[in-house]
């Protein structure tokens, strides 16, 4: 079976508390893009080893127990007689990026195998294994925009009409830490809900839907802002770091132009 584990932007996000666990609680809007991965899950009847591993296209860092389609697997043989399998990635969305690619991936194999094998798991349960695999990895269970609150993992599925609009993301050759971009916040409660900030028209969003990663992340990285500011000034309605970067959107009313060729780039149509 094939899937086709799509990235994720973060529409505004603002780091509200830290947890005693470390994590700390969010809210933000998560919106689907149409950037993929492919994964492709087959049966293994020849083998016994419980799974084979390959993948294609970006390089990935660490082995294959490492990776979020095999952690995905591997939780799930915890409770299901799961038979051996291969699984193959094809690596199209930089990682490390604020993409979600890798949770995208955890959450697309859970589903995957659910379904290939008749798991008859809910999707109550399946975003609570996905939590298990990562704190942004629930959204992709249910994978429709919506407001995240809690680490990450507590969603609230939303309208937002951003119809025939342009999306165009640029990822620079940086890499930022998750853990260390959370260091540089003071979490704090915002003045206005989210919800009642993205309410307003888009035009309006610029000073008030803030990624509060951007605080942290631009003084020691004023090249991911020069970006964002190039955006603004190439015609975007709205544009911000995604998550804790280092790629960066623009929204456009009309298809804008590659403005970074050295960099990852990618236009859909909304
Ligand atoms: C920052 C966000 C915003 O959507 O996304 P990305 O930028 O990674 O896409 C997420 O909170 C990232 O979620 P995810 O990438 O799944 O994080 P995890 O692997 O679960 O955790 C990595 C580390 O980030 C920190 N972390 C993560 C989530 C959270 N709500 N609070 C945290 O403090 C913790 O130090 C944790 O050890
Ligand atoms: N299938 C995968 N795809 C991408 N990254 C993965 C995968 N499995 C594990 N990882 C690890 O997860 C991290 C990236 O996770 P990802 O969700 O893509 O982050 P981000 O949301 O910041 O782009 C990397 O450190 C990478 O080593």
């Amino acid at each position: 079976m094939i899937c086709f584990p799509n990235a994720k932007i973060n529409i505004g996000l603002h780091v509200t508390e830290k947890r005693p666990d470390g994590y700390h609680n969010l809210e933000t809007l998560f919106y689907p893009t149409k950037l993929y991965d492919v994964i492709e899950i087959i049966e293994n009847k020849s083998g016994d080893e419980p799974y084979l591993w390959s993948s294609s296209g970006i390089a990935i860092d660490g082995n294959a127990e490492s990776n979020l389609c095999i952690k995905a697997l591997l939780l799930l043989k915890q409770d299901f007689d799961i038979p051996p399998v291969k699984i193959h990635l094809h690596k199209v969305i930089p990682f490390g990026a604020g993409l979600g690619g890798g949770s995208a991936d955890a959450a697309f194999t859970l589903t995957t195998l659910n379904e290939m094998f008749q798991l008859k798991i809910s999707d109550e349960k399946l975003i609570s294994y996905a939590a298990k695999l990562g704190a942004d990895c629930a959204f992709f269970i249910l994978n429709t925009p919506c407001i995240a609150t809690g680490i990450g993992d507590i969603l609230q599925p939303v309208s937002l009409n951003l119809k025939d609009k342009y999306l165009m993301l640029i990822k620079p050759d940086i890499h930022i830490s998750t853990p260390e971009a959370y260091s540089g916040i003071k979490p704090a409660f915002p003045d206005m809900s989210l919800t009642e900030k993205l309410s307003q028209p888009i035009k309006d969003w610029k000073d008030t839907v803030v990624n509060d990663f951007e605080a942290s992340v631009f003084p020691n990285h004023p090249g991911i802002k020069e970006i964002k500011d190039k955006l603004y000034n190439s015609g975007a309605t709205y544009a911000a770091m995604t998550g804790s970067g280092a790629a960066v959107f623009g929204i456009f009313n009309e298809k804008p132009k590659v403005l970074f060729p050295e960099y990852f780039n990618w236009i859909e149509k909304i």
